[in-house]
């Protein structure tokens, strides 16, 4: 048997790279819906994020991508606390008003909330709620990446989610 050889020729992927490409292929990777949230020193503030995602479990970790020109930016960049509440099948509105371009006292009298070990607030009737302090942050293009260590975990009721895929929401 003769190896093969390694080199292949170069076939035509699609779309060049751009912008719009690279959220044409994005809108296709699903992603659970939450609201993350912070309250302290500069305010109350929450805003919905996809880019979630689990770092660690030792110590329990996840990361947060937050664009730095969102209204909401200051408030989480200072407080260095936040909530990542997991959306539930019965939260689409919700995910629109923390989606953007609505007052922040608006969003947040659409929901019950706690009041978390960190402070930010926690959203009642969430699937999973993290509790987190922000230790550490690095800024990649337009967002900042906030690593967060998890301080309390809450687990809502039932097992169900909200994914956002091809843009549009879907229950899970
Ligand atoms: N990671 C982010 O910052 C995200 C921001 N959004 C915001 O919601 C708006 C509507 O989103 P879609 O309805 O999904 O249509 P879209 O065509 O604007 O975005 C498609 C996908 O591209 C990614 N994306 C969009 N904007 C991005 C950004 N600024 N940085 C990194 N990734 C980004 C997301 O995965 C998104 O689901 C976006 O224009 C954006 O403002 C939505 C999803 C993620
Ligand atoms: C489904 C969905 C997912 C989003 N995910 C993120 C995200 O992960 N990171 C981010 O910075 N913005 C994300 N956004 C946009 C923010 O929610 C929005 O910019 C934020 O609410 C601030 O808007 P404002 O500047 O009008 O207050 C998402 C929006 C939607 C609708």
């Amino acid at each position: 048997m003769h190896a093969q050889p390694l080199a292949r020729p170069v076939e035509p992927l699609g779309l060049a790279v751009g912008r719009e490409a690279f959220r044409e292929g994005m809108s296709r990777l699903g992603a659970a819906v939450t609201v993350v949230t912070t309250d302290g020193p500069a305010g109350r503030a929450g805003f919905t994020a996809s880019a979630v995602c689990s770092v660690s479990d030792q110590p329990p970790s996840l990361l947060v991508c937050l664009n730095r020109s969102a209204s909401v930016f200051d408030a989480f960049s200072q407080n260095g606390a936040l909530c990542v509440n997991v959306l539930g099948p019965d939260h689409e509105a919700l995910s629109r008003l923390f989606g953007g371009r609505t007052p922040m006292a608006e969003r947040f009298e659409a929901a019950d909330w706690t009041a978390s070990v960190s402070g930010a607030p926690l959203l009642d009737g969430a699937t999973a709620s993290f509790d987190c302090r922000v230790v550490e942050t690095s800024t990649f293009g337009s967002h900042d990446v906030l690593f967060c260590h998890v301080l309390a975990v809450r687990l809502g009721g039932e097992a169900a989610g909200l994914v956002y895929f091809d843009r549009r929401y879907h229950r899970v």
